[in-house]
């Protein structure tokens, strides 16, 4: 294990941030930390950095316990959000500057900065002033600079959180084939589900201070440990009691059997390649069902029409609100 976080728990007067917390980073993942904001997930990651001082509990770094040292002495890179850049230097003199104070052999030094703007597609503009490059490759730049020490552990909260949301979705894909190349262990702080499921091999959800699941982007979707990461990781919707996915819910016009859920058609949505259905049950709640203008079109389905919900085969379901583990639903 690369990061052993045990017990860690830190308060700011009264209000807790984080409560015994456990995780384990395996070595070489990319892993996310993903929560609501306020949650935690900063203290966390600034914890495992050294930038804060948990109140219990232990960080160990490659088994070395890092709880007391200070930050320079475990061996972390980080990169935040609005990166603090030298602006009076150029984007080489950026990369080069943790080398340069580590006392590095010029030519050593030269080599490795351009190994490292290779790497992020920034050759080209070694000589340029940061205020010349745009966000996305300001945000590279600072990972270059990150990566120049060559840290165990790179740390990066919301790096790409300021930017807009095309060169987002650019710097994530690009950031995890960069992880393909260098393998250097990642733990990356964010609020953005898709974020998440798409570039991590693990994902600890932090909510409320608290550790909720840990699991690959493919277990948490598919056997959420609970009400809140399921409702977290994709758009939901209850039923009989039941939180369930709006496109595992089958509708009929015909009256259904024993267990489905009567109701009437409030609003027929199209949105895309689906279509988006309220149904207002008897009980008055309202239940979102999405499905294919095919099926929709063959179900004839319009405001006012009667329908028959149930939640499908094999779907993924837990009990509203709580928090326990739930069976597949067995319909
Ligand atoms: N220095 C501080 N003093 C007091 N409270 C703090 C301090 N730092 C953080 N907090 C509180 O601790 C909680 C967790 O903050 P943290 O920044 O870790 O959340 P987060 O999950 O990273 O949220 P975000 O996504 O908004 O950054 C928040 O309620 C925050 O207000």
């Amino acid at each position: 294990m690369s990061i052993d976080i045990s017990g860690v728990t830190k308060k700011y007067g009264d209000f807790v941030a984080l409560e015994d917390v456990n995780v384990s980073i395996p070595t070489g993942q990319l892993t996310a930390l993903l929560g609501p904001s306020g949650g935690g997930k900063s203290t966390l990651l600034r914890i495992i950095a050294g930038l804060e001082t948990a109140d219990a509990g232990t960080i160990k770094i490659e088994g070395t316990d890092a709880t007391k040292l200070p930050p320079q002495k475990r061996n972390v890179g980080f990169v935040f959000q609005h990166y603090a850049v030298f602006k009076h230097m150029t984007v080489a003199k950026n990369v080069a500057f943790g080398l340069e104070i580590r006392k590095r052999k010029k030519d050593e030094i030269a080599a490795r900065v351009d190994e490292l703007l290779k790497l992020v597609h920034l050759s080209q503009f070694s000589h340029r002033m940061p205020s010349q490059l745009s966000g996305g490759q300001r945000q590279r730049m600072a990972l270059a600079r990150a990566l120049a020490v060559e840290p165990t552990v790179l740390l990066l909260d919301e790096p790409f959180g300021a930017l807009d949301a095309k060169v987002r979705k650019e710097l994530r894909d690009w950031l995890r084939r960069l992880h393909d190349e260098v393998h250097v262990t990642t733990v990356f702080v964010t609020h953005d589900q898709e974020e998440a499921l798409e570039v991590a091999d693990e994902i600890v959800v932090v909510n409320e201070g608290r550790v909720e699941q840990i699991g690959t982007p493919d277990q948490l979707y598919d056997q959420p440990a609970n009400d809140f990461v399921m409702r977290f990781l994709g758009e939901t919707t209850l039923l009989d009691g039941h939180t369930v996915r709006p496109h595992d819910i089958e509708a009929t016009t015909t009256p259904g059997g024993p267990g489905t859920v009567a109701g009437t058609v409030e609003r027929v949505l199209r949105v895309g390649f689906e279509v988006r259905v309220t149904v207002r049950t008897e009980s008055g709640d309202d239940v979102l069902v999405t499905m294919t203008r095919t099926h929709a079109r063959s179900l004839g389905l319009e405001e006012g029409a009667k329908v028959w919900l149930s939640i499908a085969e094999g779907a993924i379901t837990v009990p509203a609100g709580g928090t326990q583990p739930a069976p597949v639903a067995a319909v």
